[in-house]
């Protein structure tokens, strides 16, 4: 822009620099949209990768018109090194979601996970990091409208709350989770820009931002270590579909398109899972103490020989003797090598044997000779035998189903009461006709681990992690040995039968005992009286945790409404009615048995609504959400039936608190709780 053409004003100038940023990343996109790869792609399977990763490119330079470009804005007292800034050079930088450059490749934007970015979350007049002023702006519908300084030179005056952060955490909440790019908070930061080596563990009171947390931790490690990833991958692990519903979009708007989701059931899916196991069984299944079981029963099938193995070659008889044969397979059996490799092992080694025979009677063979010998019928027929291949789910079938198999592996481990509890009824023939649980499928994939190493990932963010067995921690960790973690959770929340007792144990189970276990204590979501009322359950779920504080200004709306049984369902219909006289979404939350005759009476009252997982907008804003699958997501507000009916729905009274502290705690401006029947004495 030419100089006379600058406006005066800042927040002008600031739209300026706007509109000419957005210009530059247009430009960006239509010069990748501009890339023809037939000159330098050699051949069709070439041609296709390049081909996704431009179109990938494109869709990440999409300029959307309602997340802005920048968001705040960083003038430092001295210009930082060009290597910390992208590029850039000067004192002044915009940050934003990603990186801008003009035409002549100078930045315009500076990504937000770039060195020079930092100061934006962490700096303070106490530490000001050498930034004069920090300036956030403040969007409209996509427009600039304004913006904010805070002055860091001034070390003695006071910190003061910024006015547009206020803002957007107060914001009401409809759709899919958004991105916190612009907000992010220091104790949140820290967790962020954790280096890829170390495994981080987070505990957190509810709307704390741990889910916000890892994810922007997923899109920082993959700005620091993109090709390392690229190549290994990352993964991010969830409790349900509607929850990886919910969160799938915040990585793609801030450019990240290549992050797989799943659910643990997802990770071990080897059979089919049609089965429900009884708490204690299923318990029992998960107990770490069946890892034991699993190996002793895979290497069962291992036995001694008792002859020679004779290789016929031509005119010639190569014998090993069994003495020689039992040395190797005691050898292997000894090493800390995979069932599947050390069978692999075996014929190679009888192999050898055979070889060192010929070179003693004057032969030089060569290895073409080896790997014929190691492919004879006579030595398959031995390894066949000696070392019998595994299936990892009819192993799992057999321990299941004969009682006799399962007590001779499972001696000094499980108790006969144990056995007895995790066998099936009635004995399944085979994998497919099988009802499977899904503590199952985890048992079926600790034996194919025993079998064939995983392969592990690059980087793991496993959230809700406090609800895993830990023969599922097992299952997450083997998929991450070669890599690091971020493991996310509240022991408050944990809502399984077997939930983490500590965060130690589980780190433990995931073979990663010396990560760091960090607290998030400042809560985003839950309004001050909300969180005060839930907390009244700590004692009794998660003695010793402390209460989480609410950054809200605004109190919230709550109230507690006792009717008559028969005026319930009305009262419910009522409280969703008042509720969408306002802005946001609403959830409606429930025992799950409670969840048809509530649909009943919302379809009775002409009250459209969702599950769980399908996307709210400003038309659609009721989610009927059975209390099992509310875990990890918000509304605006929130309406409560019957609390004392989500305590009994679960096995225990302290896991049904549990269930009943994570519906609480789903609002984010207001709750109304219904009931009929009494409230849970330890609400008081
Ligand atoms: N720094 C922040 N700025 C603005 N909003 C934030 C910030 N941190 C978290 N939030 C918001 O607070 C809400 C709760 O965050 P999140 O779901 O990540 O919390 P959580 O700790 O995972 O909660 P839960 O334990 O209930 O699953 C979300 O709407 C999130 O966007």
């Amino acid at each position: 822009m030419p100089a006379q053409q600058v406006p005066n004003d800042p927040l002008a100038r600031e739209r300026a620099h706007l509109s000419s940023s957005r210009a530059a990343l247009r430009a960006m996109r239509a010069d990748v949209e501009a890339l023809d790869i037939k000159d330098v792609t050699a051949n069709w399977v070439n041609a296709a990768v390049l081909e996704r990763q431009i179109e990938d490119r494109i869709t990440a330079l999409a300029d959307l018109a309602h997340t802005p470009l920048f968001f705040g804005r960083l003038d430092y007292v001295h210009a930082p090194g060009a290597d910390q800034a992208e590029g850039a050079e000067g004192e002044r930088f915009y940050i934003g979601r990603r990186h801008v450059h003009d035409a002549d490749g100078d930045p315009m934007v500076i990504d937000w996970r770039a060195p020079v970015s930092q100061p934006f979350y962490r700096a303070s007049k106490k530490e000001p990091m050498d930034v004069r002023t920090r300036r956030r702006f403040g969007y409209t519908g996509g427009e600039l409208t304004a913006y904010e300084d805070e002055d860091l030179t001034d070390a003695a005056g006071e910190e003061r709350a910024s006015r547009l952060l206020q803002t957007e955490i107060e914001r009401p909440r409809v759709g899919p989770m958004r991105d916190i790019v612009a907000t992010i908070q220091p104790e949140q930061d820290e967790i962020v820009r954790a280096g890829i080596g170390g495994t981080v563990c987070v505990q957190g009171a509810p709307g704390t931002g741990k889910t916000a947390v890892g994810l922007h931790r997923v899109a920082y490690l993959l700005y620091a270590h993109r090709e390392r990833l690229a190549r290994t991958g990352t993964l991010v692990i969830g409790p349900n579909r509607s929850f990886l519903h919910y969160i799938e979009q915040v990585l793609p708007a801030l450019g990240e398109l290549n992050v797989a989701q799943a659910t643990v059931d997802d990770l071990v899916a080897h059979v089919e899972v049609r089965g429900e196991d009884a708490p204690a069984a299923a318990r029992l299944k998960g107990d770490a103490r069946m890892a034991e079981v699993l190996r002793r029963a895979v290497r069962s099938g291992v036995t001694m020989p008792d002859e020679a193995v004779v290789v016929v070659r031509g005119s010639r008889r190569w014998r090993v003797p069994a003495y020689e044969i039992e040395e190797m397979v005691r050898e292997l059996l000894a090493r800390d090598i995979r069932y599947g490799a050390a069978r692999e092992a075996l014929p190679q080694r009888i192999a050898h044997a055979v070889l060192v025979r010929m070179e003693e009677a004057g032969e030089a063979p060569d290895d073409r000779v080896q790997d014929a010998v190691a492919r004879n019928a006579a030595v398959k027929a031995a390894v066949k035998s000696l070392w019998p291949a595994v299936d990892p789910a009819k192993l799992v079938l057999r321990l299941l189903s004969d009682a006799e198999f399962l007590a001779e592996h499972a001696e000094g481990v499980l108790t006969a009461d144990e056995q007895a509890e995790i066998r099936w009824a009635k004995p399944t023939r085979s994998v497919r006709s099988a009802r499977w649980s899904a503590a199952d499928a985890v048992l079926i994939d600790e034996a194919a681990d025993l079998v064939a190493r995983t392969p592990s990932l690059g980087h793991v963010v496993l959230d809700e992690a406090q609800d895993l067995s830990p023969m599922q921690y097992r299952a997450v960790g083997r998929r991450c040995t070669t890599g690091s973690a971020t493991i996310l959770g509240d022991l408050a929340q944990g809502t399984t039968p077997w939930a983490t007792p500590t965060w130690a144990e589980a780190l433990t189970h995931l073979g990663k005992p010396d990560a760091s276990v960090e607290e998030l204590t400042q809560g985003f979501r839950v309004p001050r009286e909300v969180i005060a009322y839930a907390s009244r359950l700590l004692p009794a779920i998660a003695p010793g945790l402390a209460e989480a504080t609410s950054v809200r200004e605004a109190a919230g709306d709550f109230s507690v409404r006792e009717v008559a049984l028969s005026a319930r369902d009305e009262a419910v219909v009522a409280a969703c009615r008042e509720a969408l006289e306002r802005e946001g979404s609403i959830g409606l939350i429930a025992a799950d048995a409670r969840v048809a005759p509530l649909a009943e009476a919302l379809r009775t009252a002409a009250l459209p609504f969702l599950a769980p997982g399908e996307e709210t907008s400003a038309d659609s804003r009721l989610t009927l959400v059975p209390a099992t699958l509310a875990k990890g997501l918000e509304y605006d507000y929130v309406v409560l039936d019957e609390p004392s009916e989500l305590v009994t729905a679960e096995p225990d009274e302290r896991t049904g608190l549990r269930r009943l502290y994570v519906a609480l705690t789903r609002a984010v401006s207001g709750l109304t709780v219904i009931h009929a029947a009494g409230l849970p004495g330890q609400l008081g």
